[in-house]
C-alpha cells in the first residue's frame, strides 16, 4: 500500500457524540461497526469527489473498491432485510445517497437536527449542489411524517426555495414542523440554517397510502 492509499485508509475523524452505542434492527442486533464502516464509505465518496489521483492511485483503488463490492456482493438480502436506510438512529439513516443527517430532538409534531454535506455533495464553488437539497428535506419531512403513529406516506410534492448558498464541509441545521392535515393529505414544512442565515426552506404535501396501497 503507497502513501496516498494509506491516507484513504486513515481512520475516520468524524465522530458523533449522540450515535447509541449499540442499536437493533428488525429484533437483531446491528453488526458490531456497521455505522464505522457506513461513515467510512461517506469519507471514501468525499475523497473521491475532492482527489485527483495518480495512474497508480486510480488502479490500486479500482482494484480494492472491486474487492469490497464482491465481499459485499456475498451479503445481498432481499429490499425488507436491508440496513442502509432503516437505520433511524443512525446519520443519515445509514443511507449514503443522502447526507448525514443526524436526528436530535423529535417529537409528534416537530424535529430538530444537524446535517453536514461533504465533498461528495459539492455543486460548485464550495457549495452544496442544488439536487442534494431536496433530497434532505424528503428524508427529513417524509420522516416526521411518519411521526405521531401516522401511517406510511409517499411525497405528492416537494416545494424547496433556495434562500441563499448552504456551504459544504459545514455543520448546518435543520428543522421539521407538522403544519396540519386534511383527511390522508399531511402538510409540512423544513429549514435549512447556517448559523442564523437560512438557506433554505421547503412545503411538502405527504399522502397517506390507503389500506392495501404499496
Ligand atoms: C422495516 C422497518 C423500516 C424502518 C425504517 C426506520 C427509519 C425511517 C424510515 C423511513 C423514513 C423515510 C424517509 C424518506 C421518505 C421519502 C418519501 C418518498 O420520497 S416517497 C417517493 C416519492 N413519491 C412518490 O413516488 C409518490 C408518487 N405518487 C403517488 O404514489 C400518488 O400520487 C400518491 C400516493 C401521492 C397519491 O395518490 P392516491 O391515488 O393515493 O391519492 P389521490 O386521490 O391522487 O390524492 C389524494 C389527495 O392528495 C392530493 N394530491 C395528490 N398529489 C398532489 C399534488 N402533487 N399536489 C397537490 N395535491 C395532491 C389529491 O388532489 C387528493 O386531494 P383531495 O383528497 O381530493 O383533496
Amino acid at each position: 500500500m503507497d502513501d496516498e492509499a494509506i491516507v484513504l485508509a486513515a481512520p475516520l475523524v468524524r465522530t458523533d457524540p449522540h450515535r447509541p452505542d449499540t442499536e437493533t434492527w428488525l429484533g437483531r442486533p446491528v453488526p458490531e461497526g456497521y455505522t464505522d464502516m457506513i461513515d467510512q464509505v461517506r469519507e471514501l465518496l468525499d475523497r473521491l469527489a475532492g482527489a485527483a489521483p495518480s495512474a497508480e492511485v486510480v488502479r490500486s483503488t479500482t482494484k480494492t473498491v472491486a474487492e469490497l463490492s464482491a465481499a459485499l456482493a456475498a451479503y445481498e438480502v432481499d429490499e425488507p432485510d436491508q440496513l442502509s436506510g432503516r437505520l433511524g438512529s443512525a446519520a443519515g439513516r445509514a443511507q449514503v445517497a443522502g447526507p448525514a443527517l443526524h436526528v436530535d430532538e423529535v417529537d409528534d409534531e416537530r424535529m430538530t437536527g444537524r446535517v453536514r454535506f461533504g465533498r461528495h455533495f459539492l455543486g460548485s464553488n464550495g457549495v452544496v449542489h442544488g439536487g442534494a437539497i431536496p433530497y434532505l428535506f424528503d428524508d427529513l419531512l417524509g420522516r416526521l411524517a411518519l411521526g405521531g403513529g401516522r401511517p406510511r406516506s409517499r411525497t405528492a410534492y416537494l416545494h424547496v426555495d433556495y434562500r441563499s448558498v448552504a456551504p459544504i464541509d459545514t455543520e448546518l441545521r435543520v428543522a421539521a414542523f407538522f403544519d396540519r392535515e386534511e383527511g390522508r393529505k399531511h402538510f409540512l414544512r423544513g429549514t435549512l440554517h447556517d448559523g442564523d442565515r437560512l438557506c433554505a426552506e421547503a412545503t411538502a404535501l405527504f399522502v397517506a397510502l390507503n389500506p392495501g396501497q404499496t
